[in-house]
């Protein structure tokens, strides 16, 4: 059988960034309105640092506002969600994101139930998840599953009905809500996690496999069913031994992987998102589109149509 078709995530994200800044473009013709995200990061975590530039980075490109809010690790609780309260309250700040993981001392159920909901660009807040799960309007749907479902309906049409999907992974961020969009969309939806039973042969029964549990080169080869559309949501940094077998010589060197392993996979599936250049891009620019979103809703404008599930 022929290899999988590699689904160019970076290449949709661009495309999808691209329709973002029309988006923006026609919301300050029309309303004179400038979407704006603030992104909050506490502490100094290095691969956290990297993110929030990247997000900073794309929402300039995109004529948007990004309202930075970088602060020591040591920051008392009461003052973060004093500064979420500002940022609830001000006008040219459509979306909120703080970044995750919190230091420890810092309640992160807490923090996010602070922020409105209607700004809650990231779909954190339990009453986004509430509106997903019931299949009401208006929810805000996290960045990473609503990329995923982007990349599985260019893949494989509009028209999922009936199709079996698994979810490897049950976080709040990615697995719980990537389930509820997939039975929206009429998708025979398995969960499976770490305890699930006999998780290959659950996993070959899935026509879309959408693999987030963070466990470098989980899935392998002889998990996926032929011809099967595999997402693979994990980004595991990994020491990059047996790329060219320098490793040795180059003991700091490291490489990024998935939950999938690529090469066994590719082999199998008809359709595929590679580590990097996968779903990574697409969470990114579905963070500009929730946060062009939050500035329709706030203006009254119509809100773009991949937003609006
Ligand atoms: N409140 C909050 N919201 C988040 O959305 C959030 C967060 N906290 N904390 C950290 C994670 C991580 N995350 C990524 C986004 C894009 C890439 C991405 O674009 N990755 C590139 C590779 C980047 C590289 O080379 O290191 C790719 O997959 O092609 C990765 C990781 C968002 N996160």
């Amino acid at each position: 059988m022929a290899d999988a078709t590699i689904i160019d995530g970076k290449a949709f994200a661009a495309g999808l960034r691209a329709r973002v800044a029309d988006g923006v473009a026609a919301l300050k013709a029309s309303h004179g309105v400038t979407p704006g995200l603030a992104v909050v990061l506490v502490g100094e975590d290095a691969a956290s640092q990297v993110y929030v530039r990247s997000k900073e980075r794309a929402l300039v490109e995109l004529g948007m506002n990004s309202f930075d809010h970088h602060e020591p690790a040591d920051m008392a609780e009461s003052d973060l969600l004093a500064l979420i309260d500002r940022l609830n309250a001000d006008p040219a700040v459509h979306g909120i994101l703080v970044q995750l993981p919190l230091p420890r001392h810092i309640d992160t159920q807490k923090v996010l139930a602070r922020i409105v909901p209607e700004k809650d660009a990231d779909g954190f807040h339990v009453v986004n998840a509430g509106l997903l799960a019931t299949g009401q309007p208006g929810a805000i749907v996290p960045c990473t599953p609503l990329g995923s479902l982007l990349l599985i309906r260019d893949t494989l049409g509009r028209d999922l009905k009936g199709k079996r999907a698994l979810v490897l992974g049950r976080s709040n961020i990615v697995g719980k809500p990537m389930a509820q969009l997939l039975l929206q969309a009429d998708c025979t939806v398995t969960m499976a996690h770490s305890r699930t039973a006999d998780l290959p042969a659950e996993c070959r029964r899935a026509d879309i496999l959408v693999a987030a549990v963070g466990r470098p080169e989980m899935v392998r080869g002889d998990w996926i069913k032929p011809g099967a559309t595999v997402i693979d949501v994990g980004i595991n940094r990994v020491p990059a031994v047996g790329i060219n077998r320098v490793a040795a010589a180059e003991p700091g060197k490291t490489r990024l992987v998935g939950d999938v392993a690529f090469d066994e996979a590719v082999k199998v599936a008809g359709a595929i998102t590679p580590v990097p250049g996968g779903v990574g891009p697409m969470t990114i620019a579905c963070l500009m589109l929730n946060t062009l979103a939050a500035a329709c809703r706030a203006a009254g404008a119509p809100v773009p149509e991949e937003a609006a599930l």
